[in-house]
């Protein structure tokens, strides 16, 4: 960029919300989304399109998961009128210290939403990547030419992904996981469910076939006591498993603790973070080896960045995760997760593939398991207007 525009993007002022709009969609999974928490066969939420004084659109996405934490649909569509005229008027950086500061009244998906947006118009203002200004020192000062180019120095231009398979017969399960082998992944995870005797059964099928090189991690989604999960993770121990996510329920945190003194499978806390507050005390109970943050459910960007440098000082690793949101979700996480250099394992981002409809227009594909971070402006990507 010359010099010239960028000494005008610096002096020219930050722009102002002018109008929100939330669209609600409804998108089909074809194959449904199989957890111990539910079949999941129709992902529902909303698109926000916001306008600022200078014509910019910035888009945003509020997909919460009653299951997980972070309210309804309801609660989300009930805030929305009470959201507009606090944000219209202000500047972008004014609008995203507000929702910083009082956002905790909000649903988190809906803070998700309003931030990605913001930060969407914000990076089309300053003409960078939503990933760059999230490794900017600070939002809301004017960042200068340096500040960007060593932000964006800072990124990472792909992320590994894994591919998840859903509770299937073994024989079913078998196949998609080869198949994902075949399409490139390195990473799989297994939905295991109540039933461990079936679930060790999975596990060996399934290493056994794909050999030792693969990473297999596996998501109990709450479904065990602590001494199914034992019985389970002992029998385990031979098939290198990376981790297991969410083996007992949320509220759990001492068994957690308790579990990773009696197998060597590391434990990964997910249904239980809903914010920073409850990532200190899953830190703080020593319940977890790891971190899954879902930006929808963890209350947006900047707080799963928290959360991420939080568990990194105490020594924990991060996974970045949908919630099996569309295109426009799906990309503000990718943003984050170009940005964190913290984390180092394959992120749960690999879901666009499970819906009808990822409603952007570009499209942001799978190469041998990787997923490239957009490079225009802001979030650089847009909603598909014929989708909806
Ligand atoms: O982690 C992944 O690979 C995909 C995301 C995922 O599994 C998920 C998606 C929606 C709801 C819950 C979960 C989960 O991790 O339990
Ligand atoms: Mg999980």
């Amino acid at each position: 960029m010359s010099t010239n525009r960028q000494d005008s993007i610096e002096r020219s002022p930050i722009p102002l919300v002018r109008d929100l709009d939330w669209h609600p969609y409804r998108i089909p999974l074809p194959a449904s989304f199989t957890s111990a928490h539910e079949e999941l066969a129709t992902r529902q939420g909303f698109i926000l399109t916001l306008q600022t004084s200078t014509g910019i659109i910035g888009f945003g996405e509020c997909a919460p998961l009653p299951k997980f934490s972070g309210g309804t649909i309801e609660d989300a569509q009930t805030s929305f009128p009470l959201i507009t005229p606090l944000i219209q008027g202000r500047s972008l950086a004014s609008a995203l210290e507000l929702i910083y500061q009082h956002g905790a009244t909000l649903p988190t998906s809906v803070i998700c939403a309003l931030e990605t947006a913001l930060l969407d118009a914000l990076g089309q203002h300053y003409q960078c990547s939503l990933a760059t200004l999230l490794a900017l020192p600070s939002l809301t000062e004017a960042p200068t030419p340096a500040l960007l180019q060593s932000a964006q120095a800072r990124l990472r231009e792909r992320v590994a992904t894994n591919t998840v398979v859903g509770s299937q017969s073994i024989a079913s399960t078998v196949t998609l996981a080869l198949q994902a082998i075949t399409n490139g992944y390195s990473c799989i995870k297994l939905k295991v469910g109540q039933d461990i005797e079936q679930a060790q059964a999975l596990v060996m099928a399934v290493r056994c076939t794909l050999g030792p090189e693969p990473h297999l991690r596996l998501d109990a989604n709450e479904a065990w006591d602590f001494e199914q999960a034992r019985t389970m993770l002992t029998a385990c121990e031979p098939y290198a498993i990376q981790y297991v996510e969410q083996p007992l329920h949320r509220t759990d945190l001492a068994g957690m603790a308790a579990l990773r003194h009696v197998t060597s499978i590391p434990i990964a806390a997910d249904e239980v973070l809903s914010d920073l507050t409850s990532a200190r005390r899953v830190l703080e109970a020593q319940a977890a080896d790891i971190l899954v943050i879902k930006p929808q459910l963890a209350g947006g960007l900047c707080s799963s960045r928290e959360i991420i440098r939080a568990a990194t000082a105490a020594g924990l690793q991060c996974v970045i995760t949908s919630t099996i949101e569309s295109g426009i979700g799906l990309a503000s996480s990718l943003h984050l997760a170009a940005a964190s250099p913290e984390i180092q394992l394959e992120c749960g981002l690999a879901t666009l593939p499970m819906l009808a409809d990822d409603l952007i227009q570009e499209t942001l594909p799978i190469q041998q398991g990787f997923l490239t971070v957009p490079t225009a402006p802001g979030l650089g990507v847009h909603l598909d207007r014929v989708a909806q």
